[in-house]
């Protein structure tokens, strides 16, 4: 019963030039709520700077990045340490490796606090996460839309993808190389959204 349902949970969403993967109802080993309100509670979030055409301004959402001892990344144009791991999202980034069979040694957590916040059209295509990355991105809390654009062929509709609590999507293959995603601001009024992008930083030894 269970192992069916879990089968049937993992969705391909048909992208052109990219692959996208969503488990709607993933098992995370707690109520999504339950989890929505503990890393909300514990993550050490932080205003960030970032920079745009040589000014600095503060990103429109709260971040917070952790990651394994020896990585360091940078993002924005900013470089990064990262925070060790709690045990909470030690434990997730377990299940999520283990549902997508791949290993994270960092994850970047945005918190949008309302409907005003949002993340501006970007590729994670930094050298440092190789060039086909895999990155898994849950969403926990209110429901933002994800919208993906192409980046050469402008005859492909913008994707949208909503992305209620709980929300797993994985992107890979050419995902980064052939598209941009960003999760835009919005008129109607909502409450705070949770989401966590695990990653692997490649480190390259001097
Ligand atoms: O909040 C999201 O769903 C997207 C986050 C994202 O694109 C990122 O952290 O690079
Ligand atoms: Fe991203």
């Amino acid at each position: 019963m269970n192992d069916l349902f879990s089968l049937e949970d993992k969705e391909y969403l048909d992208l052109p030039g990219g692959e996208l993967i969503l488990y709607r109802t993933p098992d995370l080993g707690a109520a999504y709520e339950a989890l929505f309100e503990s890393i909300r509670r514990e993550v050490a979030w932080r205003e960030e700077p970032i920079q745009l055409f040589g000014k600095r301004y503060m990103q429109p959402r709260l971040l917070a990045w952790y990651a394994d001892e020896v990585v360091t990344y940078k993002y924005s144009g900013i470089r990064h340490d990262g925070l060790p791991w709690t045990t909470q999202l030690s434990s997730l980034r377990k299940r999520i490796e283990s549902l997508s069979d791949t290993r994270f040694n960092s994850v970047l957590a945005n918190l949008y606090r309302d409907h005003r916040d949002s993340m501006g059209l970007h590729a994670d295509d930094e050298p440092e996460l190789g060039p086909q990355p895999v990155i898994a991105s849950l969403s926990l809390g209110e429901e933002r839309v994800f919208r993906l654009k192409h980046r050469f062929d402008k005859t492909l509709k913008p994707v949208r993808l909503p992305l209620p609590s709980g929300t797993l999507l994985i992107m890979r293959g050419d995902t980064q190389a052939n598209w941009r995603h960003e999760v835009p601001k919005q008129s109607k009024a909502c409450g705070p959204r949770i989401n966590l992008t695990f990653r692997y930083v490649h480190t390259f030894s001097a």
